[in-house]
């Protein structure tokens, strides 16, 4: 009889932008199933609390906590060498550190793209390219990178932001491609709108009108609804899978547009 293993125990994985929201909750997740993470935000006052968390939980696996800022390749290098030095590999990278603001095309100056294409798309190669030499001289490992609906659909106010997170599926493939002979699967993952800080600041969108999860017909998901995806991709149970977006959205509604799920239509 075959037994689904889904498991990530004492594997090392890397959380970038951990400090709150949906990487907060992939730390948690995978920290929880055994797995030793290593997270990163800008601020050790916020990430260090999220690693005492769970080093405070004594059935979990142990967590690194890392001030990084991802836009910076020097300190990306930094977490990647932290993370060997302290738990000996790296098995799992998880490039969520990312963000927005939402603006028509024609508002957004030069440093304003910049900004956004930095810190969604240029983090995710200096973070695949970093840990990657590592996994591709040991024994492989697992990216799972973060994309959005914006990604894949057009919405207005989101030029910037859609185009770097079109980019990451596509970098996504190609590295499924380059990268398949060295052992590494990467996958991406699309989420639709979920409540996060992130978007409570951008979108003014209230925690305390959040639906419970086990109610599918709704339009904004949890944090943890994509930490699982991530933990089943991570996992030797999505072995067969490599180069793929994931969406992550609930309930399809009608024109797919994002603006539905932002509640402006
Ligand atoms: C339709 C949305 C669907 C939902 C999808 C959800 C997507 C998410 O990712 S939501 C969760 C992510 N979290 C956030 O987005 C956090 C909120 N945003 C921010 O904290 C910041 O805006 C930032 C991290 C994205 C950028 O901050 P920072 O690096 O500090 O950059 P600056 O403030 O220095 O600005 C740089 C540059 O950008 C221009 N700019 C900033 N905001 C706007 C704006 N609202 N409209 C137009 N331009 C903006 C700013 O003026 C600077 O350019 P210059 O003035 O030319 O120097
Ligand atoms: N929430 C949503 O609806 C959706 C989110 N996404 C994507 O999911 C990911 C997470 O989003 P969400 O949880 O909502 O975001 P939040 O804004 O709630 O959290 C962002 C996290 O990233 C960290 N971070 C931001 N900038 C940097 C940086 N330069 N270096 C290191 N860490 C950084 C923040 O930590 P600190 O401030 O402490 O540095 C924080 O921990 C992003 O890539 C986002 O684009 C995609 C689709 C929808």
């Amino acid at each position: 009889m075959h037994e689904s293993d889904y498991g990530v125990a004492e594997k090392t994985a890397i959380v970038t932008g951990a400090s709150q929201g949906i990487g907060r909750a992939i730390a948690e997740t995978l920290a929880a199933s055994g797995a030793n993470v290593a997270i990163c935000s800008r601020s050790m006052d916020r990430i260090g609390p999220v690693a005492e968390g769970i080093n405070d939980d004594e059935d979990t696996g142990e967590a690194l906590a890392v001030e990084c800022n991802v836009r910076e390749r020097e300190q990306v290098q930094q977490l990647i060498d932290e993370t060997v030095e302290t738990f000996g590999d790296i098995d799992i990278l998880v490039t969520n550190a990312g963000g927005e603001f939402v603006a028509p095309f024609e508002d957004i100056s030069a440093n304003g793209w910049e900004t956004i294409l930095d810190l969604n798309l240029t983090s995710t190669v200096h973070c695949a390219q970093l840990a990657g030499e590592v996994m591709r001289e040991g024994d492989g490992g697992v990216i799972i990178t973060l994309s959005s609906v914006n990604g894949q659909h057009a919405a207005p106010g989101e030029s910037h932001y859609g185009a770097a997170k079109a980019a990451i599926i596509r970098l996504t493939e190609t590295l499924a491609v380059e990268w398949a002979d060295d052992g590494v699967r990467i996958n991406c993952v699309a989420p639709g709108l979920i409540q996060t800080p992130g978007v409570a600041e951008t979108l003014g969108i209230d925690s305390e009108s959040m639906p419970p999860r086990e109610k599918t017909d709704r339009r904004i998901g949890h944090p943890e609804e994509i930490a699982d995806v991530v933990q089943f991709l991570s996992s030797p149970a999505a072995s067969f899978m490599t180069g793929e977006t994931v969406t992550v959205k609930g309930v399809p509604r009608a024109g797919n547009s994002m603006s539905q799920g932002l509640g402006l239509e």
